[in-house]
């Protein structure tokens, strides 16, 4: 199972989050959020290209105009574009349209999509041809972050092909929860706001208990 820790924010943070069994970083590029990234970062980033070899980088976005999205995944390194707003799927097919067809960095798309009480799936679907992913997190007052669980058996009417990270308030003590969590495109589980120790800050002590129940329990 694909691990992403989201919303890191600090450079000895990261340092102390990339050795665990983490495989995406998640950076936060909408300034409303009290995770947000400062450019200053995208410099540091690349003088740590050895200490974070293997880490693949997810930017987060809320409905950014395009030229933001091409900067930050050129100047941060970027693996993953991750479109947390009301992005449409044409927005999503002219992002990856660019990058097929110039010279600039490649990076894959990740939709996600806030889950209230109902969910219509049909909204999921149109995207299949451009994002790579997808994300189901809870939907809330906030676009992200809001720390809440939305219903995981919603999922099970979700007949999609495109693999998707289970979000939104998965905490320290949910390990069993998500081991026993089954859908056949889950592809990974993405961590944040219950693992911090201040926002933009993830607890070591936190994320390791849980990283081990995980890597202990799953095939
Ligand atoms: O985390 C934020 O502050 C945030 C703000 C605006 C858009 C997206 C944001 N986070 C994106 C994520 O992928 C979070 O990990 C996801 O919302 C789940 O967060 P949490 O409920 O705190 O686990």
């Amino acid at each position: 199972m694909q691990i992403k820790v989201c919303g890191l924010r600090e450079p000895e943070n990261i340092l102390e989050v990339a050795p665990l069994p983490v495989d995406w970083l998640g950076l936060i590029f909408y300034a409303n959020s009290p995770r947000a990234v400062k450019p200053k970062l995208a410099q540091w980033l690349e003088e740590q290209a050895e200490a974070l070899s293997g880490k693949k980088r997810v930017g987060v976005f809320v409905n950014a105009e395009i030229e933001e999205v091409l900067n930050a995944v050129h100047d941060f390194q970027l693996d993953l574009v991750q479109l947390h707003g009301e992005e449409s799927p044409e927005y999503c097919q002219l992002i990856r349209n660019l990058m097929e067809t110039t010279s600039m960095r490649k990076a894959k798309l990740m939709k996600a999509f806030q889950v209230g009480d109902v969910f219509d799936f049909n909204r999921v679907y149109p995207y299949a041809a451009h994002c790579a992913y997808v994300l189901f997190d809870t939907k809330g007052k906030h676009y992200g972050g809001n720390g809440e669980q939305f219903n995981w058996e919603l999922l099970q009417q979700y007949q999609g092909v495109t693999p998707f990270f289970l979000s939104g308030g998965i905490g320290p003590e949910d390990a069993a929860e998500v081991l026993a969590f089954r859908h056949p495109q889950l592809f990974g589980i993405d961590l944040n706001s219950k693992f911090e120790t201040a926002p933009g800050v993830k607890g070591p002590g936190l994320l390791k208990p849980f990283l081990e129940t995980l890597k202990n329990n799953t095939l």
